[in-house]
């Protein structure tokens, strides 16, 4: 059997749904465990999967491999936190053949950024440009709180390092009202200050959590008008592939994004679908259909069983999530806890 780190030329198709969308953008959640507790994610006392669940490292990168041969061209590792699973840089690596080989256009990830310190330097040296870092204050306590096992000044020797070995950062920031809403401009400034782009996102009402999502949830739409009362922002058509759209800052002079699956449906251009740590192919992130890759990958050495699994999931892409933040019933909208797909 051939070593999967020689390079083999390779054919790519395009993989389209029932609605005309192409699908080029694979989200890879290696890990769903985790180094914080964020509250608006998990409960305290998560249950995580057992270890003897997980795909190897090995069969992952299979399963990138045939995502990237039918057609996906961007990667993004995720979790849980990526960079707490065991020797992910090994799985990192090996990706990172098919950007040499020019199959893929981007291979990036979203981290909490509590192991970058460690990492950063290794991720630019296997062609990682840019991640996403997720940080909710810049109040130390507060961090604490929200994160619940978080350390700020960890977090800010990551982003040192990233910057370091020439990785661009984009911040993460999801708006919670009563927690950061005062505080989102000053994160703005600090973040374009240093030439990072950041993105502010709506809670989605996903997995059981301690808190009550409804006390947390704030509408960007409003967040949006309180930033015009101090900036100058100006719609602007860049487009990352990620679901935001960009405003740019005019005091700041950096780009600012919103991720509004509550208030504005931006369904129409998905282009993405996710898989988990234990092989589950996820053809929308607010929808629980699934397909079982890890038995097709498992059944036979050969792809043939795989791409068709792939091929059948595809075909079932539903048009978009059902989300609704409602006051009436304390339960989330989809069970799963977001750390199952990465977001
Ligand atoms: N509803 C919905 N939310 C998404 C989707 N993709 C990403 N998100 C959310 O967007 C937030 C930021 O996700 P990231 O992993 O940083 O990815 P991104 O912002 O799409 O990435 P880039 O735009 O490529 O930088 C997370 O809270 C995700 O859950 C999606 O397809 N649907
Ligand atoms: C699930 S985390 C996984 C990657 C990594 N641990 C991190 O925090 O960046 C990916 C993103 O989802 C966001 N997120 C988690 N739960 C969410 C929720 N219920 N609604 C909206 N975003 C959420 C996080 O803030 C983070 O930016
Ligand atoms: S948001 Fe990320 S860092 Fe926070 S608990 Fe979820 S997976 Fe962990
Ligand atoms: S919610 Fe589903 S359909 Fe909508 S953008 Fe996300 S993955 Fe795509």
């Amino acid at each position: 059997m051939k070593n999967a780190s020689e390079s083999e030329p390779m054919t790519q198709s395009t993989m389209i749904d029932p609605f005309g969308r192409t699908i080029d953008y694979l989200r890879v959640s290696v890990t769903d465990r985790c180094d914080f507790r964020c509250v608006y994610c998990m409960a305290e006392d998560m249950t995580f999967l057992p270890k003897r669940d997980l795909l190897s490292l090995e069969e992952l990168d299979r399963l990138c491999t045939v995502f990237i041969e039918k057609g996906v061209r961007r990667l993004r590792l995720t979790g849980g936190e990526p960079l707490v699973r065991k020797n992910i840089m090994h799985l990192v690596r090996q990706i990172s053949r098919h950007l040499k080989s020019g199959a893929l256009d981007e291979l990036t990830l979203t981290s909490n950024g509590s192991q970058l310190e460690r990492f950063a330097g290794e991720l630019a040296d296997c062609g990682v440009k840019r991640i996403n870092v997720s940080i909710d204050t810049l109040d130390p306590d507060k961090f604490h709180a929200i994160t619940r096992w978080g350390r700020l000044e960890k977090v800010m020797r990551g982003i040192e390092a990233a910057e370091e070995a020439g990785l661009k950062i984009k911040l993460n920031t999801v708006a919670l009202k009563g927690f950061n809403e005062d505080e989102i401009p000053d994160m703005l400034r600090w973040a374009h200050g240093r030439g990072m782009d950041m993105t502010v996102i709506e809670t989605m009402p996903m997995g059981e959590i301690d808190a009550d999502r409804t006390d947390q949830y704030l509408p960007l739409s409003l967040l949006r008008a309180q930033l015009e009362r101090q900036f100058t922002l100006k719609d602007i058509p860049f487009k990352t592939g990620g679901p935001a759209r960009y405003v740019e800052v005019a005091e700041t002079g950096g780009k600012l994004g919103f991720i509004t699956p509550m208030t504005h449906n931006f369904c129409e251009s998905c282009n993405r679908v996710r898989i988990t740590c234990t092989g589950m192919l996820y053809m929308c992130l607010g929808q629980d259909d699934s397909a079982d890759l890890r038995a097709a990958l498992r059944a036979s050495e050969g792809n043939e069983l795989l791409a068709e699994a792939i091929n059948n999931a595809i075909a079932r892409k539903p048009k978009g999530h059902d989300f609704v933040i409602d006051r009436r019933t304390s339960r989330p909208s989809v069970s799963r806890h977001m750390s199952v797909t990465g977001g």
